[in-house]
C-alpha cells in the first residue's frame, strides 16, 4: 500500500511535455544552466522535465541538492547511462561509472593518495617547484598567458603547462618540460575526442541507445565514426604512458607517482591481473583529466577578475604585503592569516564555477521527497551555477564581490562557501577538492605578490577592457582575454628567476 502511495504522489512541478520529445524542444544546446535557472524561477528549487524517454530532475539550491545527493546518499549516488562515452568510445573512467564495487575500489586509491592529510602533504614541495616555473614562465612570456589554453591548446602556455604539468607529475611521475609533451598531447587529444558533446547532460544516443547498433555508412552515423576515432585515442592515452612508467619501474628509475603508489598496492599480495591494470590505466588518467581542465579555469578566472576588478587585486597585495612582506613567497601555512585573498577566491568559485552543472547523478530507488515522487532511473542535474546565483545568499550575485565574504561568523562563513557546491555533492564530492584548492590557492598568492596584473593597451594606448565571458559547455572556460603581466619590481623578478636557479 506504501509503494502505491507513493506511486501515486505527483512529480516535482516543471514544463509542460510534448509526447516522445518531453522537453527536449525547449533544451537549448548551450548554456543550459541558464534556462534551467529560469525553470527553478518559474517551477522552484525541483524542476521535473523529461529529455526523450529519460526523466531528470533540475537541483536548483543548495538545501535540496544537499538533501537527496548527500543526506540520501545511498539513493542518489550513481550515474545516468553515458551511451555515447563509455560504450561506444569505450572511455570508462570513475566520473562516468555506475555506483558500483569497481566505483568504490578506485575512489578507495584516491582516498589514500590524494585525499589522506600525508598524501597531500607530501606533494607540498612539488607543489612550491611548479609554481615557481609559473612564475617564471609569467615573467618571461606573459603575453603568451593564457593562448588558447583550452584543451585544444597546441600553443602551451603559463596556466595551461602548470596545471597540466602539476597533475601529470602526480599521476604519472612524468615532468612536463616542452611545449609538445607526449604524454599531454596523447590526453589532450584523447579527451577532446572522447568528451567531445557540448554538455553531458545529453547526446541523442544516450537518449536513445538502440542508436549505438547504426551502421557507419548510414547518413546521421556521424557521431558513430567520430567515437571509432576517438576510441583509439583513448586506447593510446591509457596504454602509452603506462607502459612508458612500468618500463620504468623495471629499470628502476621511475619516479613515485599515483600510478607507482598503485602499481606497488597492488602487487603486494598477487599479481596484477589485465583487469587491475584496466582499473589502474583509467584511475591514473583520469587525475589529468579531472584535475588539469578544472584548475586551469580557476586560474584563468581569477586573472580575468583581476583584471576587471583591479581595486580587489590592490587589496589582495596590500594583504599579502601586509603578512609575507616582500623578502619571502607566500607558502600554504600563510593561508589562515590572509582572509581577504580567502574571500577572493571564494568569489573566483562563485562567479564562474568549473563544472556549472556539476556530472549528473542517477536515482536507484524511487523515493519522495516534498510530497513529490521521484522515479527510480531520474537523472539528477545539480545546477551549481543556479546555486552560486542564489540571491538570498549572494546578493546582486551578478557583481564580482569578494567583500561578501568578509566579517561573517564562522558558522555562516561555512553555510555560504561556495566551496559547498562547487566540487559536487555526497558521495560523489570531487575527491581532488582539497589538492585542487591548494594549488589554486598557491598560484593565486604567488602571482598576486610577484606580478601587477592590469587591462592590456591598444595600439592607440587606451586600456581594453575585456568582457565577463564564458565558454559554453561542460565545463566553463573564460573567452580569450587580453591583459598586461609583468613583475611587480626587479627585486622580485630577481628572487623568483633565484628560486628556479635552486629547483630545477
Ligand atoms: C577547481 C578544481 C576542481 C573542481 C571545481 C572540480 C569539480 C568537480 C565536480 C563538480 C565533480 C562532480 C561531482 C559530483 O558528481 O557530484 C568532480 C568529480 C571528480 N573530480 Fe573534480 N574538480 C576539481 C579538481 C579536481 C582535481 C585536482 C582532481 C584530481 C586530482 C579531481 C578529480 C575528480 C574525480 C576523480 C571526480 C569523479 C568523482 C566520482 O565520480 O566519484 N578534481 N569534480
Amino acid at each position: 500500500r506504501y509503494l502505491n502511495h507513493k506511486r501515486t504522489l505527483p512529480l516535482p512541478p516543471g514544463p509542460s511535455r510534448l509526447p516522445l520529445v518531453g522537453n527536449v524542444h525547449q533544451l537549448p544546446l548551450q548554456y543550459q544552466q541558464r534556462t534551467f535557472t529560469e525553470w527553478g524561477k518559474q517551477y522552484g528549487e525541483i524542476v521535473f522535465a523529461k529529455f526523450f524517454v529519460r526523466p531528470a530532475i533540475i537541483l536548483n539550491s543548495l538545501e535540496v541538492a544537499q538533501d537527496l545527493m548527500e543526506k540520501r546518499g545511498s539513493k542518489y549516488s550513481d550515474r545516468p547511462r553515458f551511451v555515447l562515452i563509455n560504450e561506444l568510445v569505450r572511455f570508462k573512467p570513475m566520473v562516468f561509472m555506475s555506483y558500483t564495487d569497481e566505483w568504490r575500489r578506485q575512489r578507495k586509491w584516491y582516498q589514500t593518495a590524494i585525499q589522506a592529510r600525508n598524501a597531500i602533504d607530501s606533494y607540498l614541495p612539488l607543489q612550491r617547484r611548479e609554481t615557481n616555473k609559473f612564475l617564471l614562465d609569467l615573467i618571461q612570456t606573459p603575453q603568451a598567458f593564457e593562448n588558447h589554453v583550452k584543451r585544444h591548446a597546441q600553443a602551451f602556455l603559463p596556466c595551461c603547462r602548470f596545471s597540466a604539468a602539476m597533475m601529470m607529475e602526480i599521476a604519472y611521475g612524468h615532468s612536463v618540460s616542452s611545449v609538445d609533451d607526449e604524454f599531454v598531447k596523447f590526453a589532450d587529444n584523447a579527451l577532446t575526442g572522447a568528451i567531445e558533446a557540448d554538455s553531458l547532460v545529453a547526446t541523442l544516443v544516450d537518449f536513445f541507445p538502440f542508436l549505438r547498433h547504426i551502421p557507419t555508412w548510414m547518413p546521421g552515423s556521424g557521431f558513430k565514426r567520430r567515437a571509432f576515432i576517438a576510441r583509439q585515442r583513448v586506447r593510446e592515452m591509457l596504454d602509452t604512458p603506462y607502459d612508458k612508467v612500468r618500463r620504468e619501474v623495471a629499470a628502476g628509475t621511475a619516479k613515485p607517482s599515483f600510478l607507482t603508489y598503485l602499481l606497488d598496492e597492488l602487487s603486494k599480495d598477487n599479481e596484477i591481473t589485465p583487469e587491475d591494470q584496466e582499473s589502474i590505466k583509467y584511475a591514473v588518467c583520469l587525475m589529468y583529466g579531472a584535475g588539469s581542465d578544472t584548475t586551469i579555469i580557476t586560474l584563468l578566472s581569477f586573472l580575468l577578475a583581476m583584471v576587471l576588478h583591479p581595486e580587489v587585486y590592490r587589496k589582495a597585495q596590500a594583504e599579502i604585503d601586509r603578512v609575507v612582506g616582500s623578502e619571502r613567497l607566500p607558502e600554504l601555512e600563510d593561508r589562515p592569516s590572509l582572509p581577504y585573498l580567502e574571500c577572493v577566491l571564494k568569489e573566483v568559485y562563485r562567479w564562474n564555477p568549473p563544472a556549472p552543472l556539476g556530472v549528473p547523478h542517477n536515482v536507484t530507488h524511487g523515493d519522495v521527497y516534498r510530497d513529490h515522487y521521484i522515479p527510480k532511473g531520474t537523472m539528477v542535474i545539480g545546477n551549481i551555477w543556479a546555486m552560486t546565483r542564489d540571491p538570498s545568499m549572494y546578493p546582486d550575485p551578478d557583481t564580482f564581490l569578494p567583500e561578501r565574504f568578509e566579517n561573517l561568523d564562522s558558522e555562516t562563513a561555512e553555510q555560504c562557501s561556495p566551496h559547498r557546491m562547487v566540487f559536487g555533492f555526497g558521495r560523489r564530492l570531487c575527491p581532488g577538492k582539497q589538492l585542487g584548492d591548494y594549488i589554486i590557492w598557491l598560484a593565486a598568492a604567488n602571482m598576486i605578490a610577484t606580478l601587477d596584473i592590469c587591462k592590456a593597451r591598444n595600439a592607440s594606448g587606451e586600456e581594453i577592457t575585456p568582457e565577463a565571458a564564458f565558454d559554453s559547455g561542460a565545463v566553463s572556460h573564460p573567452k580569450h582575454f587580453e591583459c598586461d603581466i609583468h613583475p611587480r619590481s626587479q627585486k622580485v623578478a630577481d628572487m623568483v628567476v633565484q628560486l628556479n636557479a635552486h629547483t630545477t
